[in-house]
């Protein structure tokens, strides 16, 4: 608390008040937004004289170390039902954050870690991720502004390396946004491949798109507004050979894609969106495809080949390499997830994460999204699942009744685990990461394959 006071004197605020955390908070981590004000409430602007910032940042440290969080009863309780440990919430200090340097810019580190003045130590167990200083703000910096540098948790990271992709590969990204592990999959696919990014989330996947404009690495991917639960179109690799059938045929095909689309295809999108399906679409049913890259197998395809389903046969065959399933779930994983409740307020955390209703609404989700997942899933392809929930009716239970549900779906050993700062799970197989011992957000992962039966 002392360190806290201290700070806020510095900021001309003698109280050691919750707005002049926001406004530390504001200065220590650049991507910090302070909450929206509830109507009334009073919110100066603070200014800042630059010599402070290196004394604000060093303080604002002491104070993240010996802060603790005032967990609610409801949380707590939360906790203990899941057999979790409270004090990994009061250790954010412990939790270092991670970037991962885009393959191909390993000549830029030096350059990179001149202009966020901080050197880079390496992350031995994951390639191409560094540690980052919690001190240090990328967001401005050229290195992320370009596309070298993004921000993603190792565990993440681990995620998306427990898929396996190998070049060439058709990935399905089932709840892809804002796009952290979609950026880490079109990274490793390289130029060859696609990838399908699906989100029910219309306003996330557009930032996702925006993400992946900015990072330039959309060009073998394409982005679909759907719910994941029943999104069936198949990888764009079985539509190649119609391609010039469509062209002759002289069907409205996709051009190069525009983020500037003409005032006829908006106003055909926002009648499709409120319809639910226009005529064209009529035959499927609402996968609104808002962005596609020029490799990304749709450009010159005709909306019916794009938007062509099989049966479940079919798929066997047709489905995808990989697909990864990042299930919605509490977050009570990611310790500065539930921090933020701090300021989002813990009715907030009630309503969202313990509320009762909610849990068992995700269950259901998370399940209904693993099983249509797999179903999209060729026979030998890979499938992870994961959540960033540390309780185990998201995690183990979930696993557990989908393989009593499916015959054709077996565990996998991830085996580039293996120096992973992972604990096995109560499933053998599957893996947690836990904030405590693997300094990473926490996050579950289990990988299945499909079997021809
Ligand atoms: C844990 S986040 C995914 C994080 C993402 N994979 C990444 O690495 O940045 C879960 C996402 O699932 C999406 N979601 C929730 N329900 C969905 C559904 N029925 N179908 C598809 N996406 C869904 C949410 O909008 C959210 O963006």
């Amino acid at each position: 608390m002392a360190g806290l006071t201290n700070l806020a004197l510095v900021l001309g605020e003698p109280n050691c008040t919750t707005s002049s955390r926001f406004l530390f908070r504001s200065v220590y981590h650049p991507a910090y937004r302070p909450p929206r004000r509830r109507t009334g409430e009073k919110v100066q602007n603070p200014t800042y004289h630059p010599v402070c910032f290196n004394l604000l940042c060093s303080m604002a440290e002491q104070v993240e170390d010996v802060s603790t969080l005032p967990l609610p009863d409801a949380f707590l309780d939360f906790l203990r039902r899941n057999g979790l440990d409270p004090s990994i919430y009061a250790a954010s200090h412990s939790t270092p954050r991670y970037i991962r340097l885009k393959p191909g810019c390993e000549r830029h580190l030096m350059e990179i870690e001149a202009e966020i003045k901080c050197k880079l130590k390496e992350v031995s167990w994951l390639p191409y991720f560094y540690y980052l200083s919690p001190d240090v703000g990328i967001a401005r910096t050229k290195a992320y502004q370009e596309g070298k540098i993004y921000g993603i948790d190792a565990a993440s990271g681990a995620a998306v390396l427990s898929l396996g992709i190998s070049p060439g590969d058709h990935v399905l990204d089932l709840c892809t946004a804002p796009g952290a592990k979609l950026c880490m999959i079109l990274d490793l696919l390289g130029c060859s491949g696609t990838v399908t990014g699906v989100d029910v989330s219309r306003h996330r996947l557009a930032a996702c798109r925006t993400m992946l404009q900015k990072y330039t690495l959309g060009d073998c991917c394409r982005l679909f507004v759907a719910d994941g639960t029943t999104f069936s179109l198949i990888p764009v690799r079985v539509c190649l050979n119609s391609k010039s059938s469509a062209a002759e045929e002289q069907l409205e095909v996709y051009k190069e894609w525009t983020p500037r689309r003409s005032w006829k295809e908006r106003k055909r999108a926002a009648k499709t969106r409120e319809n639910g399906a226009s005529q064209f679409f009529s035959q499927i049913q609402d996968p609104e495809l808002i962005f596609y890259g020029h490799h990304s197998g749709v450009v010159g395809l005709s909306k019916c080949e794009v938007y062509q389903s099989v049966n479940d046969h079919e798929l066997l065959q047709l489905g995808y390499d990989k697909v990864l399933v990042d299930a919605e779930c509490t977050h009570d994983g990611s310790i500065r997830h539930i921090q933020k409740f701090e300021q989002w307020g813990w009715t907030t955390l009630q309503r969202r994460v313990l509320d009762a209703e909610r849990t068992d609404f995700l269950t259901v989700l998370q399940l209904k999204l693993l099983a249509n997942g797999f179903r999209l899933l060729k026979v030998g392809g890979s499938l992870v699942y994961s959540t960033c929930s540390l309780t185990l009716s998201q995690n183990e239970d979930v696993v557990e009744q989908f393989l009593s549900q499916n015959a054709s779906a077996e565990l996998l050993e991830i085996d580039a685990a293996q120096n992973w700062p992972c604990k096995s799970a109560r499933i053998p197989k599957t893996l947690r990461f836990d904030p405590m011992t693997s300094s990473t957000s926490g996050l579950f992962i289990a990988k299945f394959t499909k079997l021809a039966v």
